[in-house]
């Protein structure tokens, strides 16, 4: 449990996911969010986070501040804020595509970094986190971690592999998500009504990530166990793979890659 006060700067997608993840261990009062249209944060003022639009006050009232805006909007915000932002403070930003280094030439030398790259299941506790930094004390990265294990689980890298953590643990949401639709329609196809098409196709995603992190097993292997010989599972997954299905998402994790890394 993290008693330092922290600041959410740019309550979106995003910075919302972190703030209700986090709420269910840390104080409301203890919790600033901000962003431009403040009464989209409303949900979050009735149960008592100090939401506001004035990025200066949330910095000067807080340890911790969050960084969860555009990329393109870090820069002037930054630079704006300069001046209340101490060494006392502990900045972690969770924007995709903005180095530590470009973070740094924002703000005074001495101010502490960590890049994370959380997902939006930090929500319901159920993140997986990449954390980096150059600059920051072990006992910051602690606290980074401490906030961030709270929100599912973390693993340290090297910040070079930060453009593929946004797209292997961040984009990723989305990817199964597509996956978990198409499930969906399918299942709706051979007879299920949505709803129940939705719930066995959820839970089967849900199973099947549980035998790989609760058994530490290879996918093929969890495969071998249900692909009768001659049966239906391998006529469907062998047709799956002649129509493309794991070079198609092997070829959308490396365009999402690029498309970071293109400028
Ligand atoms: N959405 C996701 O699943 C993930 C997003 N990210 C990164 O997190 C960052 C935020 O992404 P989203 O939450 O999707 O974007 P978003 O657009 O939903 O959230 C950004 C928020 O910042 C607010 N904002 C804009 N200017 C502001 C200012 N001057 N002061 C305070 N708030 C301001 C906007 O009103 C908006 O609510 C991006 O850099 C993205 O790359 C990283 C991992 C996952
Ligand atoms: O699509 C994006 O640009 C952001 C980064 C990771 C998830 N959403």
């Amino acid at each position: 449990m993290n008693h330092d006060t922290i600041a959410i700067i740019g309550g979106g997608n995003l910075g919302k996911s972190i703030a209700q993840g986090l709420l269910k261990q840390h104080n409301p009062s203890q919790m600033y969010v901000t962003r431009t249209k403040v009464a989209l944060l409303d949900d979050l003022k009735a149960i008592g986070v100090h939401t506001t639009s004035d990025n200066i006050l949330a910095v000067q009232q807080s340890k911790i501040l969050i960084f969860a805006l555009k990329p393109y909007r870090i820069e002037s915000v930054l630079k704006e804020l300069a001046p209340y932002i101490t060494e006392n403070h502990l900045v972690i930003s969770v924007i995709s595509d903005f180095s530590i280094e470009q973070l740094k030439s924002c703000v005074s030398d001495t101010v502490q970094i960590v890049r994370a790259m959380p997902n939006t299941a930090a929500a319901i506790g159920e993140s997986l986190t990449c954390l980096a930094t150059k600059n920051a004390s072990a006992a910051n990265m602690s606290k980074a971690k401490l906030i961030f294990d709270s929100l599912g689980e973390t693993i340290e890298i090297d910040e070079s592999l930060m453009d593929a953590a946004t797209v292997l643990g961040a984009c990723g949401i989305a990817y199964v998500l597509r996956f978990i639709r198409a499930m969906i329609q399918g299942g709706i196809e051979i007879g299920f009504d949505a709803k129940t098409a939705t719930k066995i196709a959820s839970q089967t995603v849900k199973g099947a990530s549980e035998l790989l992190l609760q058994n530490g097993n290879h996918p093929e292997e969890e495969i071998d166990k249900v692909t009768t010989p001659k049966g239906c599972t391998i006529a469907g997954l062998n047709e799956m793979e002649h129509q493309g299905f794991s070079s198609s998402l092997i070829k959308g994790i490396k365009t999402s890659i690029e498309t970071i890394q293109k400028d």
